[in-house]
């Protein structure tokens, strides 16, 4: 047996908050069990001592395609760039990958993180675990934690407690009996029943409401407090009433937060229009609102709004790039949680506090002076289906034993069916809390718990050349109903909110052909904005003469409307100088790659989205080809990848003999993948090579930034259109590239 290490260090990256709030909750376990260590973001690497500390723990989720979360980039560049080939010698590693089987490069991240150090000298101590958002990321992470600790302990020196750590940790067990429930229990519980689900699911869903921008009208927080009221979930318990003992409970995740009153008066910072202690790693931007159309038509399965922001000055950005909106939780849901956690007067809710605690996850850092409506209304996640942990942690706040049991059964081993059918009801803390009313779990608790509620993410579809000081985007309003036999009407955060703010496009939602309408200026209506950093390589090659192929079904068109209105500005500026530099004669066409775009919707008529731009492009020559996927205008339905077959000789010899860059955009799970086997197959067959072979040249291509994927898991399009034509109920699914609503997360 080698010596042991004196401590431990656990490096974790995050773009969503998981990896971030997993590694956290394994290193308060970790001291718990009496070993000594430290937890960093992986870009603080320097306060590690990497090369000393012994044991690492590497836990990294992944974005865009299998790439490391923005901050990992400052320690991935130091991976890259070091020498010592024996760096690691002396460190013994073990890695946690948090990934997605949506997106076709599952847990990219972890396994060239595991690889890169294992090539600078470490050695793998603990096999890693690659665990799946799909699925639910306790399949994996649960157990993966808890085979960690036997193991840390042979590499890793252990504090004598002088405790038990199995009485310290009696209280985070993972294994519970089941008490029976007495008859008043029973009694109180109601059964679920259609009736008893409380909202009656509309006939059709209505996208407006007459919500204000809750941003800026802080009167707005007096609003009515029934306004709405949970569903409550669905449990199949048949296999509880046999179950004597649950076991393989997540743990209780470890108490952080403590909430520290203000003084009275005090007054809440803001940053523009959102609470200064939102963090976002560029300035928040009060974008003005200057246009908004509907692009989609009437009839369309999803409507699609496009929107033009104004930044009030020229602004760096490039088509592409991408930039977050900072857009509240609904506020009728917001008041509704507060009053069921018992904060019942608008005292209550202006009340400010200052988050304080050791190790508080990233979104709550800054919370040093926040109102307590601000905090349900901007830090946490209150749409998201629940993780195990946060069932966990509610079990224990819960009174009635046969509700209590329901809950511990439902984040057991035995209840892994049941938690499955509950994410697909995908219940807000709202319908959780009605489900069990003898549930009161302490905010502080649920700050601890509940994950971070996150920007949503967006790509720009203009050129700063045509419109310097605005950005334009499209987006889908996401609005479905989850699966049967729930049939619960869900609504996207952001979309929602944008779609509510900007309500006046409603008229022209409803004529045949949209409107693009002008905003009168006395309706100021401000979206905050941020631009992301380490943009990805998403944007126009700089060389104009690079010829391009372009895949972009649905609102994954929307970046390269951006791109194709920078070229023809490029265009027309050549133009409009007579040639290039020394070569006034010069044909421009030479100085301008072909571009073939590939672009797919369901009906001409209903969502052939930007078919004005697109066809004046094509006679402008901006667009070489432009091929059209069109899925429901025949029996033979035809997408994307079907084209892309069809024109696979053409293509071999445009991308490999040509050079052309690939650039994909839109679904990663059905297109993405589709469009990926497609290229394969092209390569197979005029490339003379293997299938194994094509798929590791596709992967090159990607590391080389020669194919480029923006990529978005939507939740299955085919369960939501299944339910769209049995019920015919108005359904529209999902949202944009980029975007995490709560359909997607
Ligand atoms: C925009 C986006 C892109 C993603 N790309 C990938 C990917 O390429 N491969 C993968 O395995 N998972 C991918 N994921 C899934 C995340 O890794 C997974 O949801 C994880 O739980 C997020 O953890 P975090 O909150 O710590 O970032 C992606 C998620 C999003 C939202």
């Amino acid at each position: 047996m080698t010596e042991k290490a004196p401590a431990y260090a656990i490096l974790w990256a995050s773009q969503t908050g998981n990896a971030e709030w997993i590694a956290k909750n394994i290193h308060k376990e970790a001291e718990t069990r009496g070993f000594k260590g430290e937890c960093f973001v992986m870009n603080e690497y320097e306060l590690a001592n990497m090369d000393k500390t012994g044991v690492l723990i590497f836990v990294t989720s992944n974005t865009g395609d299998g790439d490391p979360p923005d901050n990992s980039s400052k320690f991935w560049r130091f991976l890259r760039r070091q020498k010592d080939k024996e760096y690691f010698a002396r460190c013994k590693v073990a890695v946690l990958g948090l990934g997605d089987t949506n997106y076709s490069n599952f847990n990219n991240s972890a396994i060239r993180l595991e690889k890169k150090v294992r090539d600078l000298g470490a050695t793998v101590f603990y096999e890693k675990g690659l665990a799946d958002d799909a699925e639910g990321l306790e399949n994996v992470v649960d157990p993966w934690i808890e085979n960690l600790w036997p193991v840390l302990s042979d590499y890793c020196e252990k504090k004598d407690t002088g405790v038990d750590p199995n009485a310290k940790l009696a209280a985070a067990m993972s294994e519970v009996k089941i008490s029976p429930p007495t008859d008043a229990d029973i009694a109180a519980q109601e059964p679920y029943s259609m009736t008893n689900r409380r909202e009656k699911l509309p006939d059709v869903v209505t996208p407006y409401t007459t919500l204000q921008n809750s941003l800026v009208m802080n009167e707005q927080i007096n609003g009515d407090a029934n306004a709405i009221a949970g569903h409550k979930i669905h449990i199949d318990t048949e296999a509880l009433a046999n179950a004597t003992q649950l076991t393989g409970l997540p743990r209780i995740p470890a108490a952080s937060a403590k909430l520290v009153a203000l003084d009275k008066g005090t007054e809440p910072s803001q940053k523009g229009s959102v609470p200064q202690f939102v963090y976002t790693p560029t300035p928040v931007m009060d974008a003005v609102v200057s246009k908004v159309s509907c692009i989609s038509r009437k009839g369309a399965l999803k409507r699609t709004l496009h929107l033009e922001l104004d930044l009030g000055h020229e602004t760096d950005f490039q088509p592409g790039d991408a930039f977050g909106v900072l857009a509240p939780n609904d506020e009728d849901l917001v008041q509704a949680v507060l009053r069921r956690l018992d904060i019942k007067t608008a005292e209550q809710e202006m009340q400010m506090y200052a988050v304080q605690g050791d190790d508080l996850p990233s979104h709550l850092k800054h919370a040093t002076c926040v109102s307590m409506v601000d905090l349900f209304r901007y830090a946490v996640d209150i749409t998201t289906a629940p993780r195990k942990a946060l069932l966990r942690l509610l079990g224990e706040y819960t009174t009635n034993a046969q509700e209590k049991n329901q809950i511990m059964f439902l984040c057991s081993k035995q209840g892994t069916a049941q938690f499955n059918a509950l994410r697909e009801q995908q219940p807000t803390l709202l319908d959780i809390l009605t489900t069990f009313p003898s549930c009161h779990p302490p905010i502080e608790r649920l700050l601890d718990t509940l994950p971070a509620h996150m920007p949503r993410y967006y790509s720009i579809a203009n050129s700063p050349l045509a419109h310097p000081r605005a950005i334009r985007f499209a987006f889908n309003i996401v609005q479905y109903t989850t699966a049967d036999p729930y049939n619960v009407a869900r609504k996207g955060v952001a979309t929602t909110w944008l779609d509510n703010l900007t309500g006046m496009v409603e008229a022209a939602a409803h004529d045949a052909e949209p409107t693009l309408i002008d905003i009168a200026v006395k309706e100021r209506i401000v979206v905050p904005i941020f631009f992301k950093i380490n943009n990805n390589s998403f944007v126009l090659p700089t060389d104009t003469s690079k010829p391009m192929l372009l895949i972009g079904p649905g609102t994954g068109i929307a970046p390269f409307i951006g791109f194709l209105e920078h070229r023809d500005e490029q265009r027309k500026i050549r133009n409009s100088l007579g040639g290039v530099g020394a070569f006034p004669d010069r044909d421009i066409a030479n100085d301008f790659g072909e571009i073939r775009v590939y672009y797919g919707f369901r009906e001409r008529n209903k969502d052939y989205l930007f078919n004005t731009e697109l066809e004046e492009f094509v006679q402008r020559g901006v667009i070489s080809s432009l091929e059209l996927a069109v899925s429901r205008e025949s029996e033979k339905k035809t997408y994307v990848q079907d084209l892309i077959r069809r024109d696979k000789q053409e293509l071999y010899d445009f991308i490999v003999n040509k050079g052309a860059l690939i650039y994909v955009c839109g679904d990663a799970k059905g297109m993405a993948t589709g469009v990926h086997e497609a290229l394969a197959d092209m390569l197979v067959e005029y490339g003379n090579m293997e299938k194994m072979e094509a798929i590791r040249t596709l992967t090159t291509w990607i590391t080389e930034k020669r194919y480029l994927r923006d990529l978005v898991r939507y939740q299955s399009l085919r369960d939501l259109l299944a339910q769209y034509n049995a019920n015919k109920t108005r359904q529209i699914y999902s949202g944009h590239k980029h975007h995490i609503d709560t359909l997607t997360t």
